[in-house]
């Protein structure tokens, strides 16, 4: 009897303790998601070196060095909530909104990559005919949620027509950039951090300083069509590429659109 309690009672440690870790790796899992392709992914590895390092210094008895790790660390649990602001309600909401549970997003599912990119390029070749200021940004692997529900929800088929039509002056949805998921529109009307940079032209404005702003904090590319003079340029990493015709763009397109592996944790410890 005694026997059969004690197996029975191992059984059950065995079944909560798979169950246990089960529901962990699921929530690293989707912590892991969560944070790729954001500043947090960096912090994560910056954190791990500081840790090893932190455990180094206290292994090898370099008492100084590991009192100035540790006030570091301590500095950083004050720091990261405020500098993580941002993420940390992006996070919040996620959960709040049961999104934390959902299918995580394909950013780059299998899609027809030359179609896309020959209407983009017909409607940036066109608007730019029209001097029609456009602002179009193409998601890869950091997901651009954050932004696309700054905007008007689309979630349509792409287009030459469709983006020309978003793109007429003086209409509900001109204002702002357009973000293109995969073959659809995602939204349009979306606003984009602008940057910094001191490097960018003076005679260039807020459009163009948008469009190069969401290269910077992912790795989107900002097709941006000035109102000014009509010519098109294409922002990738916070570099634009100026006066490109019909053929570069579309290059740069082809180039930049090559399947990429879906959601993975390989981020993790892949280099920027
Ligand atoms: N933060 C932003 N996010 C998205 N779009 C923006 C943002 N700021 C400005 N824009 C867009 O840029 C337009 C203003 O462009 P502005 O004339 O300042 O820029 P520009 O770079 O000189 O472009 P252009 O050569 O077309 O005039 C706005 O009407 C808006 O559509």
């Amino acid at each position: 009897m005694l026997e059969r309690l004690k197996a029975l009672n191992l059984d059950l440690f065995n079944i909560t303790s798979i169950i246990d870790i089960l529901i962990v790796a699921f929530v690293l899992y989707r912590l892991a998601l969560l944070i790729r392709g954001t500043r947090a992914v960096q912090l994560l590895k910056g954190l791990v070196v500081l840790l090893v390092a932190t455990a180094l210094s206290s292994w090898l008895h370099l008492y100084t060095f590991h009192w100035l790790l540790q006030q570091v660390m301590t500095a950083l649990v004050v720091a990261l909530p405020i500098v993580f602001q941002p993420e940390l309600r992006r996070a919040l909401e996620k959960l709040g909104g049961g999104r934390f549970f959902a299918a995580p997003v394909i950013y780059q599912g299998d899609f027809d990559r030359s179609r896309t990119v020959s209407q983009l390029v017909r409607a940036a070749s066109l608007l730019s005919r029209q001097r029609t200021g456009a602002l179009i940004v193409l998601e890869r692997t950091t997901g651009l949620e954050e932004y696309t529900d700054t905007g008007i929800k689309i979630e349509g088929l792409i287009s030459a027509e469709l983006l020309m039509n978003i793109f007429v002056p003086k209409t509900p949805l001109h204002d702002g950039a357009v973000i293109v998921r995969g073959d659809r529109v995602a939204a349009a009307a979306c606003v984009l951090p602008l940057t910094e940079s001191a490097d960018v032209a003076r005679e260039l404005g807020t459009r163009h300083r948008a469009g190069i702003g969401i290269t910077e904090v992912s790795d989107a590319l900002a097709i941006i069509v000035s109102e000014e003079t009509g010519a098109i340029s294409l922002a990738v990493e916070g570099v634009l590429a100026r006066n490109l015709d019909e053929a570069a763009l579309a290059d740069r397109l082809s180039g930049a659109l090559e399947p990429r592996q879906g959601p993975s944790l390989a981020f993790l410890w892949q280099r920027k």
